[in-house]
């Protein structure tokens, strides 16, 4: 397993979330702009469409060395190659996928959903390797989430594992939020649902890149 300050330069700025509903086509053009992570994140697709997407991304990015990660599903990013996991409350807890990765794929990045520093800490004592922190700001992506957190949350659980803010980020909040101390930031609304989304990829990528 690399030593964790690898992973934090490995560990991308910017994290566009892919479902089967967009363009895959754009993905080249973001990496190429400098969006270097990808998160596949698709709660419709079946088991082997999560793999085919998973390699559908990879394939397209991964002559940029883009970092692939697949939201919720362990047995799919193993089976796809990717480079990691993200893994939220109601997913296989990150202290089982730690196990499980440490023998099927050492060094597999491993990311938990965090809305406090106290989940910080205990994501990082059971084996993440970054926390993805939110919702920062109001977000129409997801239903279901508490209140938004603030940027003065990030800024108080910033120092323990890098923080991947998520929730109704843009170009200006990405600054805001790096300014607070996140490593970096994840985006659904703030690229697809842009009328430019490479414009929206190059402010993102000048702003928290
Ligand atoms: C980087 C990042 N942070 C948080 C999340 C949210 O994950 P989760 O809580 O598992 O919710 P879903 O995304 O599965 O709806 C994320 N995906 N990425
Ligand atoms: C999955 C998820 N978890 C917290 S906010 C969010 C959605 C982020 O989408 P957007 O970038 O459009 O606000």
């Amino acid at each position: 397993m690399p030593a964790k300050e690898v992973i934090v330069v490995l560990l991308p700025r910017i994290f566009a979330l892919v479902s089967s509903a967009e363009d895959l086509s754009l993905l080249p053009a973001f990496a190429e702009l400098g969006v270097r992570g990808f998160q596949v994140r698709d709660k419709a697709a079946s088991t082997r469409e999560l793999v085919a997407l998973t390699s559908a991304v990879r394939s397209r990015v991964g002559v940029f060395d883009a970092c692939v990660v697949v939201d919720d599903r362990l047995d799919v990013a193993l089976a796809a190659g990717a480079d990691g996991v993200h893994l939220g409350a109601s997913d296989l807890p990150v202290e089982a996928a730690r196990r499980i990765a440490d023998t099927a794929s050492p060094g597999l990045m491993i990311g938990a959903t965090c809305r406090d520093r106290a989940a910080v800490v205990a994501a990082q004592e059971t084996g993440a390797d970054y926390a993805g922190f939110g919702p920062v700001f109001a977000t129409t992506s997801k239903s279901g989430l508490p209140d938004p957190l603030g940027v003065e949350a990030v800024s108080a659980a910033a120092g323990v594992l890098p923080l991947i803010a998520i929730g109704g980020l843009s170009a200006s909040r990405a600054a805001e939020v790096r300014a607070a101390g996140a490593h970096g930031v994840a985006v659904i609304g703030g690229l697809w649902r842009q009328p430019d989304p490479l414009q929206a990829a190059k402010e993102l990528v000048e702003a928290a890149g």
